[in-house]
């Protein structure tokens, strides 16, 4: 049982500081995932947790006890490095087994049971042929799973996952990704996890923080984070080829609200009208994730009522295994990216339509870059 909270957590190295006044709490059992590009803070944020890296300021609390001057080992947490930091005179196994062996641990098990229990989790991650060999015979990826299979070895309050299948073949990660979520659901162990790959976070978290900068963007399901980025940077974080955005102006005609961007006017819903209104913010930036712009044949009058429409003449398609992505460019020059399957025909030089909801888009105001239909 854990439950893990920090409150205004900040680490300095020197003059740069890595993570800024950062609070969230994470529930008990929960898969919590900090996503972020590299040097977002991540790795720090969980070194501070594992107590292998002071706190500049601020707490860490477990299960309502500030944790800050705990010791590692009185922390009960067990944590894979993305650096893996193995034991080099070890065997395979050793390290696997090595935490079964710590003076607290090593009355529990028996020698057959310390064989077992390696012998499971080596299966688990594909390792069981590698037993034998010390770390610098293998390859990143190998040591990178040795790694883990040394933390899952345990059943710690927290689990602390730091990038821990970021250096493997595309098909084992994504094996893994499902793995590693049924074995900590089934544990419940509470666990923070983190990743530089969005699809991955959206797979294996229960909720998301997103980190840019040692700040926490947002926090939230991932549908909720799709739905409404909180800021216009999460747009390039959580999604490839990144959201479009536009520079606009917020303007009022006809007893309606709609944003401006060149000589297209795009309409916005109408329960957000006043909220918009009431914001008092003129330029903003429109953005709308490629995913949520059909390609259409024709478009409907009555579909209209409730989408944006535009035309434009399609500059290059780049082929990402079942699906294309379009470039669009239109009349005025503005450049839509979009994704087709790969069913649809499609060309170079080709006119085409697209339609999206009025309730797709995302407004975010230009100087704070914070997005204004959440306010
Ligand atoms: N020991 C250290 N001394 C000085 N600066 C550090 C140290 N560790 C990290 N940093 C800096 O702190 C910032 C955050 O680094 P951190 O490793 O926490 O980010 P990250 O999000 O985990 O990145 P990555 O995905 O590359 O692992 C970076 O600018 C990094 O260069």
């Amino acid at each position: 049982m854990a439950e893990i909270e920090l409150r205004k957590v900040v680490k300095k190295y020197g003059e740069l500081t890595a993570v800024n006044d950062l609070t969230f709490k994470e529930k008990d059992g929960e898969l919590l995932v900090l996503l972020g590009s590299p040097g977002a803070g991540k790795s720090s944020t969980l070194k501070m947790i594992a107590g292998v890296e002071s706190v500049s300021s601020g707490e860490i609390i477990m299960n309502g006890q500030v944790i800050n001057r705990f010791d590692p080992s009185e922390r009960d947490m067990a944590m894979a490095f993305e650096t893996y930091a193995l034991y080099p005179h070890l065997s395979v196994f050793e390290n696997i087994a090595f935490p079964l062996r710590s003076p607290k641990r090593a009355q529990k098990y028996s020698e057959d049971d310390v064989k077992k229990m390696v012998q499971e989790v080596a299966e688990f991650l594909e390792i069981e042929m590698l037993l034998e060999r010390k770390p610098k015979e293998l390859s990143g990826g190998q040591r990178q799973r040795v790694s883990l299979a040394r933390c899952l070895i345990r059943t710690p309050q927290l689990y602390l996952f730091d990038e821990p299948i970021a250096h493997l073949d595309a098909k084992l990660r994504h094996r893994l990704r499902r793995e590693l979520k049924k074995w900590q659901q089934t544990r419940k162990i509470t666990t923070l996890y983190t990743t530089t790959d969005y699809l991955e976070a959206f797979s294996m978290g229960d909720r998301i923080v997103i980190l840019n900068r040692g700040i926490l963007l947002q926090i939230g399901k991932w549908e909720e984070i799709y739905n409404r980025p909180a800021h216009l940077i999460i747009g390039t974080i959580i999604s490839d080829p990144h959201m479009n955005t536009f520079l606009g102006e917020i303007v009022s005609a006809e007893d309606k609200i709609s944003i401006q961007v060149k000589d297209i006017r795009f309409d916005i819903p109408s329960e957000i009208q006043n909220q918009i209104i009431g914001s008092n913010v003129k330029e903003v930036i429109m953005g709308i994730f490629p995913s949520k712009i059909q390609p259409v044949d024709r478009v409907e009058n009555k579909s209209l009522k409730s989408n944006n429409y535009v035309e434009g003449l399609v500059e290059f398609i780049e082929s990402r295994g079942s699906r294309r992505i379009i470039f669009l460019k239109t009349p005025h020059s503005l450049t839509f990216t979009l994704q087709i399957p790969l069913e649809r025909p499609i060309r170079i030089g080709e006119n085409i339509m697209c339609l999206f909801g009025k309730e797709n888009i995302q407004i975010f105001d230009k100087d704070t870059k914070k997005n204004i239909m959440r306010l």
